[in-house]
Formats: C-alpha cells, sequence, structure tokens
C-alpha cells in the first residue's frame, strides 16, 4: 500500500493525538501530496486563516452545501460540524494527485463506503493521559471543549481494528518515519 499518484488516504485518530502536526511535518517532506481543506462550524482559533486551515461556515452555509451534496463526507464532531469538499478532491485525483483526508471516524466510515480503495490509517497515543496531556498542552480549547474531545476520544480510540494502519505517534521523528513508509515514501 502506497501514496501512489492519485490514491486517497485518510489519516483519523482521537483529537489531540498529533495528526496535524504529523500531516504538515509530512507536507514540508512530500509537498507533491495534496491536504484537503475542510470545511467546518467551530469559531477559528488564534491564528487560524480561512481558507488556509479551513473554510469557516455558518452552520445554514454548511447545510445548504450539505443539501447540494458539496461534501464527499461530513461529521458533527463536539458539537460542531465538519465536512470535506467533494470536488477538489476529485479534480486532485483526476489529476493524478496522491490526496490526503484528515478527519474523524464516522467521515472515515463514509469514505471507506464511497472510496473503498482509500488507505486509512489511524493515529493512536503512546496512553490516553499522553493524549490528555497533548490536547491540555495545545491550550487552544475551552475546559468543556477539552471534555468533549476526551469523551470522544474513547469511543474513537475503541475503532482503531477498523483500519488499514495503526501508527502509535509516541516519539514524532518515528512516527513521521512510519507515516513516510506506509505512504510508500519512506527512504
Ligand atoms: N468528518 C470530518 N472530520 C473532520 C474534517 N476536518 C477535520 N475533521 C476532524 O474534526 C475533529 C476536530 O477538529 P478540530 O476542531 O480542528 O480539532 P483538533 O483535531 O482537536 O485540532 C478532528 O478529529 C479532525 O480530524 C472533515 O472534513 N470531515
Ligand atoms: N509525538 C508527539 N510527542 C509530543 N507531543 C506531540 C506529538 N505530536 C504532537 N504533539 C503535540 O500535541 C498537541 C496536539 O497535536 P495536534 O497536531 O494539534 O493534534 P490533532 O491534530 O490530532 O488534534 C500539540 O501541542 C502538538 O505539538
Amino acid at each position: 500500500m502506497s501514496a501512489l499518484p492519485g490514491r486517497l488516504t485518510l489519516i483519523t485518530g482521537p483529537s489531540g493525538v498529533g495528526k496535524g502536526t504529523l500531516v504538515q511535518r509530512l507536507l514540508l517532506l512530500h509537498p507533491e501530496i495534496w491536504l484537503s481543506i475542510s470545511a467546518t462550524t467551530r469559531a477559528p482559533r488564534a491564528g487560524e486563516l480561512d481558507g488556509q486551515h479551513y473554510f469557516f461556515l455558518t452552520r445554514d452555509a454548511f447545510e445548504g452545501q450539505v443539501a447540494e451534496g458539496g461534501f464527499l463526507e461530513w461529521a458533527e464532531f463536539a458539537g460542531n460540524l465538519y465536512g470535506t469538499p467533494r470536488q477538489p478532491v476529485q479534480a486532485q485525483l483526476a489529476a493524478g494527485r496522491p490526496v490526503l483526508l484528515e478527519i474523524e471516524l464516522e467521515g472515515a466510515r463514509q469514505v471507506r463506503q464511497s472510496f473503498a480503495e482509500a488507505f486509512q490509517i489511524f493515529v493512536e497515543p503512546p496512553s490516553f493521559e499522553e493524549l490528555e496531556r497533548r490536547i491540555r498542552g495545545r491550550g487552544t480549547d475551552s475546559e468543556e471543549a477539552i471534555g468533549r474531545r476526551l469523551e470522544r476520544a474513547k469511543v474513537e480510540l475503541a475503532a482503531a481494528p477498523e483500519f488499514d494502519a495503526v501508527l502509535v505517534n509516541g516519539e514524532l521523528e518515528l512516527a513521521l518515519a512510519e507515516l513516510e513508509q506506509l505512504l510508500g515514501k519512506g527512504s
């Protein structure tokens, strides 16, 4: 299994496990990989830019796009809606680029239905305590949002066996090298 041209790969795993960190490092090493930019109804965090980190939409605008079939998948997570815009993903795959989605569990399950050939990676923390330390250490979320993410994390962690590969994000450099291997981009 590898990130062949025109191949769809998705990465999921609990909030705070380090998906965003791993993906950003991967893209620096392999700029040919195209990362989908999701739409969300969540408020931007400090430093997040519209159209770069997410497309920040009102719930009405998001639901309008759902009605038009504009999302490849979408789901509710911790009280907000998140979705993958369909058209850009299809265009990049048609152009032969490796495409990466970083999405939560329900969306991953939807992609499994519509893109059976997608390669699906689940990122795990070394322990639940370390996951909690990372979410808190990031300092981006309210206590309420942290609580909702940790509750959801228990459900998500139980789903790891559904995936093609499980990647433990312990030491970052090791996990990054393992991710490269999984994508067929290892040295
Ligand atoms: N289904 C789905 N999930 C998404 C999408 N974009 C982001 N997510 C997931 O939504 C969850 C919350 O994301 P975010 O609010 O950025 O919080 P963070 O993961 O804690 O940084 C994460 O598990 C993301 O992977 C999407 O387009 N679809
Ligand atoms: N391997 C790692 N070891 C220690 N801390 C990490 C590691 N990977 C990520 N982190 C830190 O954990 C926090 C959550 O990472 P982030 O990439 O935002 O997670 P996610 O995108 O899965 O929600 C960040 O502060 C990040 O710097």
